[in-house]
């Protein structure tokens, strides 16, 4: 089987450069030596002690992808950029026949999945690429969709902390609330209480100091109308290997996907867990 060619957007960004290790420990893929990057970034290129990137601006991607296309094609984009990309990034890749798995949060989420129905690619669209964290939330919408008020007159608190640069409220949590409201629990995601501050993160959360810097800390607790009872969900991610096989058997199946000649749909990380 050739190597599925994988373009890592978002380097010089801590999950892009993560990837990297994983991408080129795997046979399956050939990464592609080139990566789009944010508006501000001026250097020209990006090194890790294996490899290489080009480092491509949005000014100048429409102008470089035409290239990259004829030299790596069937080429698929893992996108961990910034919220403020995601839909102009998604365009992006829909006009160029890119199919792409999106790590990034925020954005316009409805726009996004209209971007990739009206488009001839499919995509994985997830918050959240750990497996484990996905089963979770796959346990989540089964309950929510088999027992529907469940949990009515609980109260419910959502805690999520992060690297002080984290530019937006937790993406993983903001899906969750969706399933609580189902179980019964009037909720909005303006609710989500976020911890972004480094000495509370130590003090408080008791978060390792060495990973202030990348961690992802998430509690959701459920109490009953007389607090005799307490439910509590927590997943305490430090450091950010846990994405990369999730991401990476994302691109595996959406290849599977395209392969089959799927056009236009939106896969979750429960359609890839499902395999
Ligand atoms: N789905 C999942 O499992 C996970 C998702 N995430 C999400 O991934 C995203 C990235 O996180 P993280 O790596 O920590 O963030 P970082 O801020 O470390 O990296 C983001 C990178 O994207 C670059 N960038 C900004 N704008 C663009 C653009 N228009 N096109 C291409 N690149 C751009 C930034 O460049 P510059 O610095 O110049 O702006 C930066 O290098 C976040 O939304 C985060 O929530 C994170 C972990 C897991
Ligand atoms: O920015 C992060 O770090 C993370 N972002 C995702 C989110 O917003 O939920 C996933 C994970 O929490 C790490």
């Amino acid at each position: 089987m050739p190597r599925i060619p994988v373009m890592i957007n978002g380097l010089p960004g801590n999950v892009a450069s993560t990837l990297i290790p994983h991408l080129l420990a795997d046979e399956t893929f050939f990464l592609v030596p080139a990566s789009l990057t944010g508006p501000g970034t001026h250097i020209k290129t990006f090194h890790n002690d294996h490899f290489s990137f080009d480092l491509i601006r949005p000014s100048e991607r429409d102008s470089r992808i035409k290239a990259l296309l004829s030299e790596y094609e069937g080429l698929i984009a893992i996108d961990y950029t910034h919220p403020s990309a995601v839909n102009t990034n998604a365009i992006f890749y829909a006009a160029q026949g890119i199919p792409f798995v999106m790590g990034t949060t925020g954005g316009d989420r409805d726009a996004l999945l209209k971007t990739v129905s009206d488009s001839a690619i499919c995509a994985v669209i997830a918050p959240n690429m750990a497996k484990q964290i996905v089963g979770f939330q796959a346990m989540m919408a089964y309950a929510a969709s088999n027992f529907p008020g469940l949990f009515e007159g609980y109260s419910l608190r959502i805690q999520e902390s992060h690297q002080a640069g984290k530019a937006d409220t937790s993406g993983t949590a903001k899906a969750m609330v969706s399933h609580f409201n189902a179980l019964g629990i009037p909720f909005t995601v303006d609710g989500i209480e976020m911890e972004r501050d480094p000495e509370e993160q130590k003090k408080t959360w008791r978060i390792p100091a060495e990973h202030i810097q990348g961690h992802a800390w998430h509690t959701y607790t459920l109490s009953s109308p007389d607090d005799s009872v307490c439910f509590r969900f927590t997943h305490n991610i430090n450091g950010r290997d846990i994405y990369a096989k999730g991401t990476l058997d994302a691109v595996r199946f959406l290849k599977r996907r395209m392969n089959e000649t799927c056009r236009g749909r939106v896969f979750s990380m429960i359609d890839v867990l499902g395999g």
